[in-house]
């Protein structure tokens, strides 16, 4: 695959010949693999871009089953944007600090050492960048960690780090913990559109899968040009994401806008996935979103998914189906290799599971 200067540093199936943090502390221009297109889509565009602490409401998820305004800002928050910042959902300060730091110390290890971890083609689990499956591909500058956390049983180990000592550990608590948090969150939404309260728990099965994306972005050069995730919509359920303690980057489209999440230290974002929006029958929306990058801090962030059991079948709750608003969206099983091979012919997803 030759570029325009005809250095010719990718082809297909392979990974990247030096990671993005390499590149990042040579102080690399990012190679044009990495250059976003100037479509509306993926555009950077500053101008339409506000900020502000009010535009992703704040919601206190240990209210959500006892105040009626609590579930009714959840209510408005997930049919308006589809995103908020959870506050209230138990998880120590202390414990939440330790996540970031498990992560920070992986991240920080030498190459040699992560790339233990490293996932093999055409495998998604495990260290590693962006696989370049097509010739128009435009690289994220980031490096992550992807792993299947539950059902507990199928957790890959070989690929969960043993360095620093307490990973394991740390993510198993985590991963649990965050399991509860969505069952609750489930629960009220249900709650919030008067429908009987397993409506949304039972789709996802007795056995639902959560996996964990540990995401690195190093310092980019470029960041008028490159971003650390190009605009997607999550393929999740739901989306659980610590965002870094400090740095921003996160981005939600609000109103044809795009807006920044503003950090809260210990607080967690809550992102609908295309699950939620496909059971909703629309009602609640799975935000698209994206990743900037910036010119001299790293940023790390962690983000749980969890989706339903791939062999059953998730489609609109009945009791959301009437004559006001008829059947969006038709059922579907293994949400997530449909949402690949859409991915795959460039097509979206949720799109293409409309009526
Ligand atoms: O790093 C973030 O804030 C978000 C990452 C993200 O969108 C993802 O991992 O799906
Ligand atoms: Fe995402």
């Amino acid at each position: 695959m030759a570029n325009m200067a005809g250095m010719s540093v990718f082809s297909e199936g392979v990974t990247l010949p030096k990671t993005v943090q390499e590149m990042s502390i040579n102080g690399d221009e990012p190679p044009p693999e990495f250059y976003v297109k100037d479509s509306s889509f993926g555009c950077l565009d500053s101008s339409d871009l506000s900020s502000s602490v009010n535009s992703v409401p704040v919601i206190d998820v240990s209210q959500l089953l006892s105040s009626n305004d609590e579930l009714e800002k959840l209510k408005l928050a997930l049919n308006s944007s589809g995103c908020f910042q959870a506050i209230g959902h138990g998880i120590s300060s202390s414990f939440i600090d330790k996540v970031r730091e498990v992560a920070k110390t992986f991240f920080g290890l030498p190459r040699e050492e992560k790339q233990k971890y490293s996932r093999d083609v055409n495998e998604v689990e495990g260290y590693g960048h962006d696989l370049v499956v097509s010739e128009k591909q435009v690289l994220d500058w980031n490096t992550r960690l992807f792993l299947r956390v539950f059902p507990q049983h199928q957790r890959r180990l070989n690929l969960w780090p043993e360095n620093p000592h307490d990973f394991r550990e740390v993510l198993h608590e985590y991963s649990s913990k965050l399991k509860q948090m969505m069952d609750l969150l489930f629960k009220a939404m249900a709650k919030s559109l008067n429908i009987e309260e397993n409506s949304f728990s039972d789709q996802f099965g007795d056995n639902p899968v959560m996996q964990v994306r540990f995401n690195f972005y190093p310092p980019c050069s470029k960041p008028d040009k490159v971003l650390g995730v190009k605009p997607h919509s999550d393929r999740s359920g739901v989306t659980v994401l610590l965002q870094d303690e400090e740095v921003e980057g996160l981005q939600i489209i609000k109103d044809g806008k795009w807006i920044t999440v503003p950090v809260i230290p210990h607080a967690l974002v809550v992102n609908l996935g295309d699950q939620m929006q496909i059971m909703s029958n629309g009602i609640f929306k799975s935000p698209v979103h994206r990743v900037v990058t910036n010119t001299d801090k790293l940023r790390i962030s962690v983000a749980m998914f969890n989706e339903a059991e791939p062999d059953r079948e998730i489609g609109p709750v009945e009791s959301l189906i009437d004559e006001n608003r008829p059947r969006l969206y038709r059922n579907v099983k293994n949400y997530a290799s449909f949402n690949y091979e859409c991915f795959q012919k460039g097509k979206v997803a949720l799109e293409e599971v409309k009526v």
